[in-house]
């Protein structure tokens, strides 16, 4: 499934009508998935339609029409020159003998629910006048909104705040990343009978769902025993940083891992869990790490100052490896990724501008840029967390829908660490690891879902993520 700018979605639209589809059949299939949506979430309410002259306006004239034919009470009040489907669509209603009425003319009227269907991905240039003041009304109403679309105004301000959105055809950016995401309230997707050529864009960002996260599972074989199904060594910790190595280990031992070695310097008092093998180094070396049996590696959580040495000793390792936190620098990226080392780093916004020698705030403001800017800059997979995570490789992103702001917390990132580097050691490829690394994470931070939870917690969720994954129960946030 893709994520659709408003130029990737206008293009798909002219596809679809090129190949033959008509885009009247998908207006009025828009309009019926509107009008069935908002009587399912607000029944036997009295709904009142406010339509621009665009077509998401002419959706909303389709979806006041459906409304009527199922014998719904429902007023309209519609700005002037329609053209094109949304004049047929308002004609279409006029033959229905239903008054459509002026813009200017709506009032908020208590009781009643909202169908915004002023303006969808056509606007190019924030709300003013009229309109800005029509949506600050809609707003301060306190009626129930539901967007066809868009919440109207989005991606600018001002902008209705709905309390349900139903997304045309496909995701788009505003749907997905927040703050605009927070406008829409709930959201659902509505299939409007597009043919799929239309909506195969290859180039645009990959969203993450569960049907596709599924088939990426490793399988746990009848003979499975800890040596074959992913061994991980967790190189990191500093003397006052010493929970975040433990962190990303029992992650690892969470997600999968068959076995789990945690390295760290000898005097850091790290406590890995009990399950993990120890191997506590006098200093950073290559031959401290030999002994360790792994098929990949996570450094830096934790390491502090000593971050580059810790990556430096397992560079010579030769397995893939992700490097997060304090490995996070462009010397040592760079020369992972000189050394042909399948390699994933996770920087938060902070970290990934040191990389790109930009400022966090441009890195959040600009996420799908940012990870693919770092991408090809450094010919790693990376992993750029956020509101959503974007993860870029070579060309391609991806972007994850799972996760919640409770997962604002310490030691989520270590954790993340552990569960991509228990994937790596099961023999996923970097893009295959850190996508289903990140999913699962996520989908673990959703089943807890609460402000306060604590990043070890979310890592003892993991097991029942995974098990709901494998068996189809998880319901992506748009159904
Ligand atoms: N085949 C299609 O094209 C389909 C389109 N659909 C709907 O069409 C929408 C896109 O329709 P449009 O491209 O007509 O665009 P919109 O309906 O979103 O808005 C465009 C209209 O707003 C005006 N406008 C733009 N910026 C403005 C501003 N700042 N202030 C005042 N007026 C402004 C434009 O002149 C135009 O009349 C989608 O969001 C979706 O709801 C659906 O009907 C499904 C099929
Ligand atoms: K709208």
């Amino acid at each position: 499934m893709r994520l659709f700018t408003a130029e990737a979605m206008r293009l798909a639209d002219q596809k679809a009508t090129q190949i033959g589809y008509p885009s009247l059949l998908l207006m009025d299939t828009a309009g019926r998935k509107v009008a069935r949506a908002l009587l399912q979430a607000y029944p036997n309410r009295r709904v009142v339609v406010l339509c621009g002259k665009g077509n998401n306006g002419g959706d909303g004239l389709a979806a006041a029409r459906w409304m009527r034919v199922w014998g719904c009470e429902v007023e309209v009040y519609a700005a002037e020159g329609q053209q094109g489907d949304a004049k047929a669509m308002r004609q279409a209603l006029e033959s229905h003998k239903l008054t459509i009425r002026p813009l200017t003319d709506w009032q908020p009227t208590p009781g009643t629910v909202l169908l915004d269907a002023l303006f969808g991905t056509g606007l190019n240039r924030p709300l003013q006048g009229f309109y800005a003041d029509l949506v600050g009304k809609i707003n301060q109403s306190g009626l129930s909104v539901v967007a066809a679309d868009l919440p109207s105004g989005l991606p600018y301000v001002p902008h209705v705040e709905a309390d349900l959105t139903v997304a045309l055809a496909a995701l788009k950016l505003e749907h997905v990343f927040y703050p605009h995401r927070a406008a829409c309230g709930k959201i659902l997707l509505a299939e409007i009978g597009m043919p799929p050529e239309a909506l195969a864009d290859e180039s645009l960002p990959e969203l993450l769902t569960p049907q596709a996260l599924h088939a990426l599972l490793p399988p746990r074989p009848g003979n499975a025993h800890k040596g074959n199904v992913g061994r991980v060594l967790v190189v990191g910790g500093y003397p006052s940083y010493t929970g975040a190595p433990a962190l990303s280990a029992i992650a690892a031992y969470r997600a999968g891992a068959g076995l789990v070695t945690v390295a760290y310097p000898q005097e850091a008092a790290v406590v890995p869990p009990l399950e993990a093998v120890r191997l506590p180094v006098a200093g950073w070396s290559h031959a401290a790490l030999k002994p360790a049996k792994a098929e990949a590696v996570a450094v830096g959580m934790g390491a502090g100052p000593s971050g580059k040495e810790a990556a430096k000793a397992v560079l010579e390792l030769g397995l893939p490896t992700l490097l997060d936190a304090d490995a996070l620098h462009s010397e040592t990226v760079e020369e992972f990724a000189g050394a042909g080392i399948p390699t994933v780093i996770t920087p938060h916004p902070g970290e990934a501008a040191r990389l790109l020698q930009s400022s966090a705030q441009e890195v959040a403001q600009a996420p799908l840029e940012a990870a693919r800017t770092l991408a090809e800059r450094f010919a790693v997979t990376v992993v750029l967390k956020g509101g959503p995570t974007v993860i870029a490789e070579n060309g391609r992103l991806a972007v994850n829908t799972t996760g919640n702001p409770a997962m604002a917390t310490g030691g989520m990132g270590d954790v993340l660490s552990g569960v991509i580097g228990a994937f790596l050691a099961a023999g996923l490829a970097p893009w295959d690891a850190a996508r289903l690394g990140v999913y699962l994470h996520g989908l673990a931070g959703d089943l807890l879902a609460r402000v306060g939870m604590l990043a070890h917690e979310l890592a003892d969720a993991l097991p029942q993520a995974r098990k709901q994954l494998a068996q189809g129960q998880v319901r992506p946030y748009w159904h």
